[in-house]
């Protein structure tokens, strides 16, 4: 069985972060670990307060999965502060990782900031360089770029410079744009598009995670990265079309495995 890690924070109510990510994992039929680097205490509605687990003990955990089973693929989410970022480069290369799906978590839905302003820096000259594929939303990439992304020329000028930042590749997400659902892959040669409808719901809790989840997931499976993305833009789609009326505010995502294998999706 592949083996898949996700680096990230813990969400309480269970449609983002780690929770997210291992459900994900579960619903690809892949072994999911974790290495939590915040507890969040939030719900659909917000995050009411956040603390930040020691560097130190974050390397430990790193160090406690590297040195005893070997990762398949691995994905990194909620990253909240500077050392927590060195500590986590400085890991990832001793056990010279391979493939790293970065998700660039910077403030959740409901307008909290998962990464602090002084540690953006950090995620980009310490993360970004390491990343086999970053997986932005419009903001993180108009916060990473500096610039305003209002169409789709904007996503591809933005692709072209994040992808100088060192990533071998770029998925700039377009949920927070308006119309069809449409994610740019770039990979220094080719822009590939993954249009998905427009999905009229309020749940979309978690979908960053999941789809950076997936991603790591496939890849793990040994999917080459165009064909991970297709197969995950399509498993995004059918857990926000599936998505769930918990809670009084953003609702999750949902995942269960015997759908998508209907669909054809896990072959691999
Ligand atoms: N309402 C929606 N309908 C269909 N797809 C969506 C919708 N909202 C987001 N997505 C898709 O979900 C994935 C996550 O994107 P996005 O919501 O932009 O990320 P984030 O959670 O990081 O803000 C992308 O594939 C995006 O196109
Ligand atoms: C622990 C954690 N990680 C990531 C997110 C982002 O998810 P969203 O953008 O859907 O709020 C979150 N809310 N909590």
């Amino acid at each position: 069985m592949k083996k898949v890690l996700t680096i990230a924070g813990s969400d309480t109510c269970g449609g983002a972060g780690i929770q997210a990510d291992l459900k994900t994992f579960a619903a690809h039929g892949v072994y999911g670990m974790s290495v939590i680097t915040a507890v969040t205490a939030q719900n659909t509605q917000g995050v009411i307060a956040v603390q930040d687990i020691k560097p130190e003990i974050i390397g430990k955990q790193i160090d406690a999965i590297f040195e005893d089973i070997e990762v398949d693929a691995l994905k990194i989410g909620m990253v909240s502060v500077s050392e927590t970022i060195e500590t986590i480069r400085d890991r990832l290369i001793e056990h010279n990782v391979k493939r790293i799906v970065l998700d660039p978590v910077m403030i959740s839905k409901s307008g909290y900031p998962l990464l602090k302003e002084d540690a953006r820096k950090a995620l980009i000259t310490n993360l970004l360089p390491l990343a086999t594929i970053v997986t932005p939303n419009i903001p993180e990439a108009e916060t990473i770029t500096g610039r305003p992304i209002l169409n789709l020329r904007d996503v591809k000028e933005a692709a072209k410079i994040i992808l100088s930042l060192g990533p071998a590749c770029v998925l700039l997400k377009g949920g927070h744009l308006e119309g069809t659902a449409t994610d740019i892959l770039f990979d220094g040669k080719v822009f590939s598009e993954f249009k998905a409808p427009r999905l009229n719901t309020k749940n979309t809790h978690g979908t960053g995670c999941t789809l950076s989840a997936s991603i790591a997931a496939n890849l793990a499976k040994d999917m080459e990265m165009t064909r991970a993305v297709e197969a995950s833009k399509k498993y995004i789609t059918m857990a926000i079309e599936h998505s769930l009326e918990i809670g009084k505010g953003v609702g999750p995502t949902h995942h269960f495995y015997e759908i998508y294998k209907k669909a054809g999706m896990m072959d691999e």
